[in-house]
């Protein structure tokens, strides 16, 4: 594998009636979700070789969420199953351009059962990239299990990235998120997080205070929503403004922008060119309902590329 992911696999619901409050849409469609599973197929789609390290149950959304992977190329002889536990819901109000609400359903979720056996762990050491995130921190015994595939994924010189991810309805507190997450710090290579995400992390009201705390990690990526993107590499810094799209749904712009960006690092390209693959891979998604099923292919993010490219400001 170029890449392995650990972290859940959801069911996603949209509203198809755009403008209607959640309490009185009455018409979904379903995909699959789950920020890890969005991310493996953004990445498989972009012609990585990717494997989803995660837990399903024996329920027919199960079925319908592994065999999406399956065609969408992804690795899951990692998926584990619990017969009897059911995978994350989520459903989506989609008024554009800035009200998506959510509901999750996430009590006893699948995903916080996962355990790694050393199977697990050799799988994802074995990957040229780990990637996972602050939820899978959220329960036991996932968290453990968690920290257990970020430490052998550092100490066999895996590229390790985390993805912050916080979601509220996961925790008891957010100061509880912060903690769990600064605790992985130190087998962190890149730290994706948007602006409360970075603050909660370091434990700072400002992003200003946020970044300069974090920063000493190789790689520090600050999503700014529709402002863009920051990445900071030390004390050097290149921002790239958005690409620009008719809104769908900004949900799953994290995702897509994941996707673009880890992909062109996998390929180690410069921070300016990852983060232009990032930011056309995130305005894409927006442009469309969905997340996984909206993530581009290679040719549709190098078609926007040439209708849009601006150059990055220069680093500072
Ligand atoms: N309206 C938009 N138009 C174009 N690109 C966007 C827009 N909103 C966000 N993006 C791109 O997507 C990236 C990630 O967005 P954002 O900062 O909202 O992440 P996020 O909070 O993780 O999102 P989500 O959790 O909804 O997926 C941004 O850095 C930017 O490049
Ligand atoms: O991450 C989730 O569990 C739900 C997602 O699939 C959802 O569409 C979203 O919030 C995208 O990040």
């Amino acid at each position: 594998m170029d890449i392995a992911i650990l972290g859940r696999i959801g069911y996603d619901l949209y509203s198809e009636e755009p403008h209607v409050p959640l309490p009185q849409a009455r018409r979904f469609s379903r995909y699959l979700g789950g920020s890890s599973a969005n991310m493996a197929v953004g990445l498989s789609r972009l012609g990585a070789n990717v494997g989803i390290v995660s837990c399903l149950g024996n329920d027919s959304l199960s079925q319908f969420l592994i065999d999406y992977l399956n065609e969408a190329k992804v690795d899951t002889s990692h998926v584990q199953t619990r017969p009897g536990y059911l995978p994350s819901l989520c459903l989506t109000e989609v008024s554009p351009p800035d009200r998506f609400p959510q509901v999750f359903y996430r009590h006893d979720a699948v995903d916080t059962l996962l355990t790694t056996a050393p199977g697990d762990l050799e799988y994802v050491s074995a990957a040229k990239m780990f990637i996972t995130n602050g939820t899978s921190l959220c329960a036991s015994p996932s968290r453990e299990a968690t920290y257990l595939a970020l430490e052998r994924a550092h100490q066999a010189g895996c590229r390790v990235v985390f993805d912050v991810d916080f979601r509220a309805m996961s925790w008891p507190s957010p100061a509880e998120a912060g903690l769990a997450v600064r605790l992985a710090l130190p087998f962190i290579d890149v730290l994706i997080g948007n602006q409360p995400e970075l603050m909660l992390v370091a434990g700072e009201s400002t992003l200003e205070a946020a970044t300069e705390k974090l920063r000493s990690l190789p790689m520090l990526v600050s999503k700014l929503g529709e402002q863009g993107t920051r990445v900071w590499t030390g004390e050097k810094s290149v921002f790239l403004p958005p690409y620009k799209v008719d809104v769908c749904t900004t949900i799953g712009a994290g995702d897509g922008f994941a996707s673009g960006f880890l992909y062109a690092l996998l390929q180690d390209l410069p921070v300016e060119e990852c983060l232009h693959y990032g930011n056309a891979a995130a305005a894409i998604v927006v442009s469309r309902l969905s997340c996984s099923e909206a993530m581009p292919t290679m040719a549709e993010v190098q078609a926007l590329l040439s209708e849009q490219r601006k150059p990055a400001e220069p680093a500072r």
